[in-house]
């Protein structure tokens, strides 16, 4: 199971997961306790492998500013966690992960055309637009035809309910961020105890 860690914001956080097997490290750009700044990201990255997804989150973010930050960070994925439209998503260069919220069955519609190459499916907006540590019901999405799109499931999983979410929704991905804190920090245990239980469940 490919799983992503995010909201890092320091050299042991990222370097914890991905010798734990962790895909793909996230770093938030946006309104967020976990934001960090785009020279702190490249200090980071620059330590971790090659054939790691870093992974820039950006809440309506002008192009501009995405595009700059791409350069001073080196992420080489971009989230767009925002309102961002569908060409918007589909002008840049780097793969894009697209996020939604899901609080029922009516949102989904708008997803599965959406010109994103990954769909994150996540719960709903809170005083942040993620990492808010809410699950959302599962049940909306696990039958749910998203025409082949890779799904990369969050909201609110943890150590404890992460291989239900992975047997319920089949995930391409699992991305976690408050599930591996303890006290708004990142904690080396849980992310170690979290990528134990996520990546052997397949
Ligand atoms: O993590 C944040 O603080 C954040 C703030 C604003 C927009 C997006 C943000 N996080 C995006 C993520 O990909 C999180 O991992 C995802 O929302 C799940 O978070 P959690 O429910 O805390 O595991």
């Amino acid at each position: 199971m490919n799983v992503k860690i995010c909201g890092i914001r320091a050299e042991e956080e990222a370097l914890c997961a991905v010798q734990n097997g962790a895909k793909a490290i996230g770093f938030v750009f946006a309104d967020s306790k976990r934001k960090i700044d785009p020279k702190n990201a490249r200090a980071i990255i620059d330590k971790l492998p090659e054939d790691v997804w870093k992974v820039g989150v950006f809440v309506n973010e002008t192009k501009e500013r995405i595009e700059e930050i791409v350069r001073i960070s080196g992420i080489n994925v971009i989230q767009l966690h925002g309102d961002e439209s569908s060409e918007f998503a589909a002008s840049f260069q780097l793969p894009v992960i697209k996020a939604f919220s899901i609080k029922g069955a009516e949102d989904l519609a708008a997803i599965a055309d959406f010109q994103s190459d990954y769909i994150l499916l996540d719960s709903a907006r809170e005083r942040y637009f993620g990492g808010n540590g809410k699950v959302f019901d599962w049940n909306i999405v696990k039958d749910y035809d998203f025409k082949g799109k890779k799904v990369i499931l969050a909201g609110g999983l943890n150590k404890e309910n992460v291989r239900s979410a992975s047997n319920m929704v089949n995930p391409f991905m699992l991305d976690v961020s408050s599930g591996v804190e303890t006290d708004g920090k990142k904690d080396l245990r849980k992310i170690e105890s979290f990528l134990g239980e996520a990546i052997p469940t397949y």
